[in-house]
């Protein structure tokens, strides 16, 4: 049976990158996903911004939708406090697979927890089952059309605290339009958009960060 692109990039990674050192997981992944095969990881240039922000956050509890392969929850989990932990949903078991050999190969699995299942289904159960109490950074990077409900769900399961962090992935390409006119108009959040280029591509992309205000 022939092998899936996700399977591919894993192998590459095995094969070429450091066991236990998060950086060269990440730095395999980009090589790979530039040279070879594109795949849908959010890359090195929106990777940086997305380093900033958890960094600037410093986050106890982090949110993310959508683990694909499981390259950006190893970008966010290297930079996590001791106790620190990131609660990654993904609802496809082949990518959920492939991510967790990603991250128990990177040496992060110690701070990140893969939920299997769709995130509107996850989300209300953070609180009770997953014992959160708030999220202080929520990264998603899912289908582009759940980012509004997702974001409507997660206020109404009471999930964010005065100051938590929504960072949107794709808001240019794919796009989530529909999400920037609800996220920009909402006065309970205060965005900022940050432009750079779609992973491994020059095609240009963006990232928006909001702000939850209380
Ligand atoms: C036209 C066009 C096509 C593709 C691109 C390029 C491009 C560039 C990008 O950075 C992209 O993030 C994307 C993109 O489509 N991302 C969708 C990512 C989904 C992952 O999340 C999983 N998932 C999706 N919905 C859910 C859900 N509810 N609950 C749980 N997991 C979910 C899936 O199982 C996948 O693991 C695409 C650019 C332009
Ligand atoms: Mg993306």
């Amino acid at each position: 049976m022939n092998q899936s692109k996700e399977q591919r990039i894993l192998d590459f990674v095995l094969q070429n990158a450091v066991r236990g050192d998060p950086c060269s997981v990440v730095d395999t992944i980009d090589k790979y996903c530039s040279q070879k095969e594109w795949a849908m990881n959010v890359g090195n240039e929106k990777g940086i911004i997305l380093d900033k922000t958890v960094e600037e956050v410093n986050p106890s509890v982090a949110l993310e939708l959508g683990t694909y392969c499981g390259y950006s929850a190893v970008r966010i989990a290297q930079l996590l406090k001791p106790g620190a932990r990131l609660l990654t949903v993904e609802f496809n078991p082949k990518f959920a697979a492939i991510a967790k050999q990603m991250i128990e190969f990177a040496g992060v699995h110690d701070k990140v927890k893969i939920l299997e299942g769709p995130s509107e289904e996850i989300i209300p159960q953070l609180k009770k089952k997953y014992e959160v109490d708030t999220l202080d950074f929520v990264f998603l990077d899912h289908w582009k059309d759940r980012y509004t409900p997702d974001t409507i769900l997660i206020q109404e399961c009471n999930l964010l605290r005065k100051g938590s962090v929504l960072l949107a992935d794709n808001v240019i390409v794919p796009g989530a339009p529909e999400f920037l006119n609800y996220i920009r108009n909402n006065p309970r959040f205060q965005c900022t958009n940050y432009p750079s280029h779609l992973e491994y591509m020059k095609v240009k992309d963006a990232m928006e960060k909001a702000v939850f205000l209380g």
